[in-house]
């Protein structure tokens, strides 16, 4: 994950358990606490480079699990990978293609690179967590769930206003191996309403 990633005690505990980031625990404790993913779901991870919530999936679904970057992902067994922006169109049309009519859970750990501005880089996070819910709000099935990485900052409250539109259950949750200090919190979704601003749902 480059050098904003240092070697701390998750980063390590990671990387005894084989997985591809630290970040795997932060899904492990998402799931644990609010129960997002069943057995069975078929599964978007949007921004899922280099893979460990991909590795956290496998173990949870025995559903289509697709996983898409603008960096390549090693391979994986089971899991589909897409390299590509998934704001780009045509990314969207080849998930869905991939996706092949039903889609569970959409997960977004996706974040830009940050320039170390904390208000630009607040905004663009906001930014990306709004694509994804749009995106989601055409994929997802009724009743589906969603997670959406973000950070506090004062763009949140309409991000979380925004997500509330289309679930019937939302809340904001900071997890345990997120670093300390950091003002990441993931946004919690569940029982999507089945609805999408008017705009065209082509599954
Ligand atoms: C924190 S990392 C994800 C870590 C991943 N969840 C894991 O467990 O390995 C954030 C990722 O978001 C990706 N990303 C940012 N914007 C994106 C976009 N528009 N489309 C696809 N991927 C994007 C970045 O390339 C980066 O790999």
């Amino acid at each position: 994950m480059g050098s904003q990633w240092t070697k701390d005690s998750v980063y390590r505990k990671a990387m005894k358990a084989g997985y591809r980031a630290r970040a795997a625990y932060k899904l492990l404790e998402i799931q644990q606490r609010n129960g997002i993913i069943r057995p069975g779901d078929n599964i978007v991870d949007l921004g899922a480079a280099p893979g460990s919530w991909l590795q956290v999936l496998r173990d949870l679904t025995d559903g289509k699990v697709i996983g898409v970057d603008l960096n390549p992902i090693a391979p994986m067994e089971g899991i589909t990978t897409i390299v590509g922006d998934f704001t780009d169109p045509l990314v969207q049309e080849r998930i869905r293609e991939e996706a092949r009519g039903v889609v569970n859970v959409v997960v977004s750990d996706a974040s830009p690179k940050l320039s170390g501005q904390k208000s630009y880089d607040q905004a663009r996070a906001i930014g990306l967590g709004e694509d994804a819910l749009a995106f989601a709000c055409t994929i997802l099935k009724p009743g589906g769930n969603m997670v959406i990485k973000s950070f506090q900052g004062e763009l949140f409250g309409e991000l979380i206003a925004e997500v509330r539109k289309h679930f019937y259950s939302v809340r904001g949750y900071r997890t345990k191996a997120s670093r300390k200090g950091s003002a990441e919190t993931y946004i919690i979704a569940k029982n999507f309403k089945g609805t999408c601003d008017g705009a065209e749902r082509p599954l």
